[in-house]
């Protein structure tokens, strides 16, 4: 059969949506529909950013401690699936540190964390390995195809990607040896453009090869960064597990607003763990071309719809030549060994 469907395929439901009216015969049904105005409202406001972003890259790196609970995954793969089905081009760049440290303790093998990053052994990198590509990308890949075969999962590796020149960082003034740990050293986006213009979301994993294809660690906002300034995107967002950049971690609840690079860099010596490499990743985004950078709070369902389709955006915003723009945060600054 050609031209649609039978009724018997898609029979009509008798189950209007609205108020049920006055009964009717036995082949009417009368019904007053609902007018949701404030719906048409939220609907309406949209209209700037869908604009501002169709057809646009907007890089989005999710952080494995913004994965932690069932019903936030989904909310993020149908804010991601929205993106898509609304004309914009997401492309999803995931972390799993959490899941890695959980992995490796269930192996008993021993990792400690220097300036942000995982000092990692040959016997971790392939834990690191495992756990990114095999388990947490494809966690993700499948919640965004319970919307429709969109997603598609890279890494590091595919096409050459990315490729691994070894990272060393300076703690205390002493630089450290971290192991098998990347920073890029070149990217090569055309896989992710392929599906891109596919209508596809890629979903990265950040392991990649050195030149001598010895597979190394890239910190995930690392690798968010560099894959947003090669794709030329419109816009990178960090979702993590706090409300954004403290001014003074973790002795006031001052919370950063908007800053531009030049003040951001001022304020680099004095951050901490894991937002040593996350605001170093927006800074060098911005740095390279990306418009603006954002850091918002993945513990909050929908993070992503509401920092982009909001005025004022949530978390943490890093635009060239805007003041610093401070408001108190919900909840004090907690370090993570207290929660
Ligand atoms: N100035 C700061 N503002 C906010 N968080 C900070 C700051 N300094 C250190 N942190 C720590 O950085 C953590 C975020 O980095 P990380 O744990 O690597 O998250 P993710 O898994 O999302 O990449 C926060 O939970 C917090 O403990
Ligand atoms: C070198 C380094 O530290 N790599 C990270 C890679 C995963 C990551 O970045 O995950 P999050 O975004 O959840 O922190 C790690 O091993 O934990």
């Amino acid at each position: 059969m050609t031209g649609g469907s039978s009724s018997e395929e898609n029979p009509v439901s008798t189950e209007t949506p609205g108020t049920p009216g006055t009964p009717g015969t036995a082949d009417e049904v009368h019904y007053k529909p609902k007018v949701d105005t404030a719906k048409a409202a939220t609907l309406a406001a949209a209209l700037p950013w869908l604009k501002a972003y169709n057809g646009k890259i907007i890089v989005i790196k999710y952080g494995g401690n913004a994965m932690t609970d069932d019903t936030l995954k989904q909310a993020f793969a149908e804010d991601i699936a929205f993106l898509r089905y609304a004309g914009f081009h997401p492309v999803v760049v995931h972390g799993g540190g959490p899941q890695i440290s959980t992995m490796l303790k269930r192996l008993d093998i021993s990792s400690e964390f220097r300036g942000g990053l995982r000092v990692t052994t040959p016997e971790a990198m392939d834990v690191v390995r495992m756990v990114l590509v095999g388990q947490v990308q494809r966690e993700l890949v499948g919640l965004l195809n319970s919307h429709g075969p969109i997603a598609v999962g890279l890494s590091g590796e595919d096409a050459g990607l990315f490729t691994a020149v070894p990272a060393t960082t300076v703690v205390d003034g002493e630089e450290v040896d971290l192991g098998l740990v990347g920073e890029v050293g070149s990217v090569r986006p055309e896989a992710v453009l392929d599906l891109v213009h596919a209508g596809r979301v890629p979903v990265i994993s950040s392991v990649a090869p050195d030149a001598d294809g010895v597979v190394h660690n890239v910190n995930a906002d690392t690798a968010a960064a560099a894959l947003a300034a090669a794709l030329g995107a419109e816009k990178l967002l960090v979702l993590t597990d706090v409300e954004g950049l403290y001014r003074d971690w973790p002795n006031s609840p001052d919370l950063i607003g908007e800053i531009s690079p030049e003040s951001l860099e001022e304020l680099m010596p004095s951050l901490a763990s894991g937002m040593v490499p996350k605001m170093t990743a927006c800074l060098n985004a911005v740095r390279d071309g990306v418009p603006r950078a954002t850091v918002v709070d993945g513990r909050e369902p929908h993070a992503v719809l509401l920092e982009i389709f909001t005025d004022e955006g949530i978390g943490t915003q890093v635009l060239p030549g805007v003041p610093t723009k401070i408001r108190t945060a919900k909840v004090p600054p907690k370090p993570k060994d207290e929660i």
